[in-house]
């Protein structure tokens, strides 16, 4: 696959053991070269478990990804436990599991905007530092892939546009492609080539205009949610690339019941 994607999926289907329905159904994407690819879906639509998928930690059912050989991936998690009886300074925590230099350590962190963190303990870091420190530590192994499982979670506002600014900045210090699950769809979109609205399946996919003006995206995220992104771009991108196509023959709509989502084909 020299020169082709990092990743393709080909109608990837996921169904944990026991399951009635298949968490995901005949999934197709493809992730290039220093590519931005964002995940966008509401709760339990298989965001995770893809990402999981990508990974290589869940057995698929049917369909297949392939990767580039040797493809490198960098991960940061949806969640991170750390045990707050035990101490661990910012520098041991790089070191796990792999050791690391000091040089190493220094470079990664200064790349993520936290030098000088190396002594703090971990457990005493704000969440906007923690976030840092863990994507520093899923680029010590020069990824060319990253993967991030809702990275800004706890981050306020600001915290959110500065993280993603640091993704933009990375991908281009770098040339790494990004993988990332977000709920910040305003936002992600924005610094996004391309977007994935999953539903158990893949709902449309394209640049960000081509998905917040589908029908599929705004039956899933709302009316409101596609224009204010539309003109959010528009007085602050001034690209006005078209070229993504929307997907599918099938819409998602919100159900009567309990906010649940159903699916029409
Ligand atoms: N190991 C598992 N066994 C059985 N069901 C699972 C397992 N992991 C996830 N699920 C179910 O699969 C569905 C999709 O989960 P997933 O975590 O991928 O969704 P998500 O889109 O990331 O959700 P959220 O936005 O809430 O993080 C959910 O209904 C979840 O309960």
């Amino acid at each position: 696959m020299s020169g082709g994607p990092l990743i393709a999926a080909h109608r990837l289907t996921v169904r944990h053991a026991g399951a009635a329905r298949a968490i995901l159904q005949d999934v197709d994407f493809s992730i290039r070269s220093g590519e931005i690819v964002t995940v966008v879906g509401p709760n339990g639509s298989g965001k995770s478990t893809l990402v999981r998928a990508v990974l290589g930690h869940v057995a698929l059912e049917a369909g297949e990804i392939r990767r580039q050989p040797e493809l490198r991936i960098g991960y940061v998690p949806q969640r991170v436990h750390v045990d707050d009886r035990i101490p661990m300074t910012v520098r041991r925590f790089l070191s796990l599991p792999r050791r690391i230099s000091d040089a190493a350590a220094s470079a990664a962190l200064s790349r993520t905007g936290a030098d000088g963190l190396q002594a703090r303990q971990i457990t005493r870091l704000s969440g906007g530092q923690f976030q840092r420190v863990l994507l520093a530590r899923s680029l010590l192994h020069a990824p060319q892939l990253l993967v991030l499982d809702e990275p800004t979670q706890g981050l306020d506002q600001p915290g959110i546009v500065a993280f993603y600014q640091l993704i933009e900045e990375i991908r281009q210090q770098t040339g790494a492609a990004v993988l990332m699950v977000s709920h910040d769809l305003l936002v992600v979109m924005r610094a996004s080539d391309q977007v994935i609205c999953l539903n158990g399946h893949v709902c449309c996919h394209g640049t960000p205009e081509t998905v917040s003006a589908a029908p599929e995206y705004q039956a899933l995220f709302g009316v409101d949610s596609a224009q204010t992104l539309a003109l959010y771009r528009h007085r602050h991108d001034h690209d006005h690339d078209q070229s993504g196509l929307p997907q599918g023959d099938h819409a998602c709509h919100l159900g009567a019941e309990h906010g649940a989502l159903r699916h029409v084909r």
